[in-house]
């Protein structure tokens, strides 16, 4: 039985490219005969049916837009089982038959619990920490990484004027790949990742040494979210080589900015590839980035795949940064 009306959301932390993905749902379902309904703020939006009617033109000129224009939220309330079946009983009061959550790996878990209590959900990949097990590619990646080595060259030209070190912060609260792509992209010396163990002289000073030995002045240190600790790693620093070094968190700037083409193409694809699923009568699915392409995944397998970082290439980035 094909699902007739659907609803969308944008859940967790916002990402460039959702509102490419939440107008394809929103275009894919309508032009299929499904009635879409936008929910603002994530799961918050079930619970106090903050929910309305889409049609063709509610998402005309969004897909250049950063940020999510359903607005997201981060939901204790609908995290316990007593939110989840009020938010289930919500839809199906509500006439809403089948969800799109675009977000991370916590709004996955909210989808999962949501289609065990009554209501089909398909997810859709959208965080800026690419940390989703089962898709090679997470929508807002692409926009962050370049927001993140933007930011960086700048902290480049100032380090670079004054001879200094600089220890910067990107995003990724468990998850390295925003700081590896970053770090080689900017040619850090060396990237610190919450996946690989570090060794503070071996790893920065060691390093550090020996490029200065053959003429190098200044130096950049990418440290990931999920490692952490910049301020005293900079005070550390400074401490052991007598090189000034300061610290710099990009923090949420990160988030923001207008899409890169390919969060926008990715973001379009995943989601029309969404509301088909929904309306072919699939529920219980994560549409994923596989060897390039989009595909679909059964959404508790996905849950139970364990991410695997790149070791290769974060050995690559290194032995280059010398
Ligand atoms: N284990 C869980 N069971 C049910 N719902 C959950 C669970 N974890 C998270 N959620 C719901 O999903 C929402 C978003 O989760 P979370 O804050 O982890 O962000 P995310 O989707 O992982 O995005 P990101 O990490 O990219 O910011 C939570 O506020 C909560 O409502
Ligand atoms: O916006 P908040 O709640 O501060 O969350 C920040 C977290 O969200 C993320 O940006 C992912 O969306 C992480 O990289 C970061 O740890
Ligand atoms: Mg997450």
């Amino acid at each position: 039985m094909n699902t007739k009306t659907i609803a969308v959301l944008t859940s967790g932390g916002d990402a460039p490219g959702m509102n490419a993905a939440v107008r394809a749902v929103t275009r894919t379902g309508i032009s299929s005969g499904m009635r879409v309904m936008g929910v603002r703020r994530g799961y918050n939006g079930l619970l106090n049916r903050d929910v309305f009617e889409m049609n063709l033109r509610s998402v005309s000129d969004i897909i250049n837009d950063g940020g999510t224009a359903l607005f997201t939220a981060r939901s204790p309330e609908f995290n316990t089982p007593e939110g989840v079946k009020e938010a289930a009983d919500n839809c199906r009061d509500m006439g809403i038959e089948g969800v799109v959550v675009i977000g991370g790996d916590g709004s996955f878990r909210g989808a999962r619990d949501l289609t065990k209590a009554g209501i089909p959900c398909v997810c859709v990949p959208g965080t800026i920490d690419n940390d989703i097990a089962s898709t090679e590619y997470t929508i807002g990646f692409d926009t962050a990484m370049n927001t993140a080595v933007e930011m960086v060259d700048r902290l480049r030209d100032t380090t670079e004027s004054h001879d200094r070190c600089s220890v910067v912060e990107v995003m990724g609260r468990r998850c390295g790949d925003l700081a590896l792509q970053t770090g080689i992209a900017v040619g850090a010396t060396s990237i610190l990742v919450p996946e690989v163990p570090f060794d503070f002289q071996r790893d920065i000073i060691d390093r550090m040494m020996f490029t200065q030995k053959t003429g190098k002045k200044h130096f950049i240190i990418v440290v990931a979210e999920g490692v952490g600790g910049v301020d005293k790693l900079a005070k550390d620093i400074e401490a052991k080589t007598g090189i000034e070094t300061r610290a710099t968190v990009l923090g949420h700037v990160q988030r923001g900015g207008s899409p890169t083409l390919r969060d926008r193409v990715v973001g379009t694809v995943m989601g029309y590839y969404a509301a088909d699923l929904l309306y072919r009568g699939k529920g219980n699915r994560v549409v994923v980035m596989h060897d390039g392409k989009i595909t679909d995944v059964d959404l508790n397998e996905a849950l139970n795949m364990t991410r695997t970082f790149d070791k290769q290439l974060y050995d690559i980035a290194h032995r280059v940064s010398i």
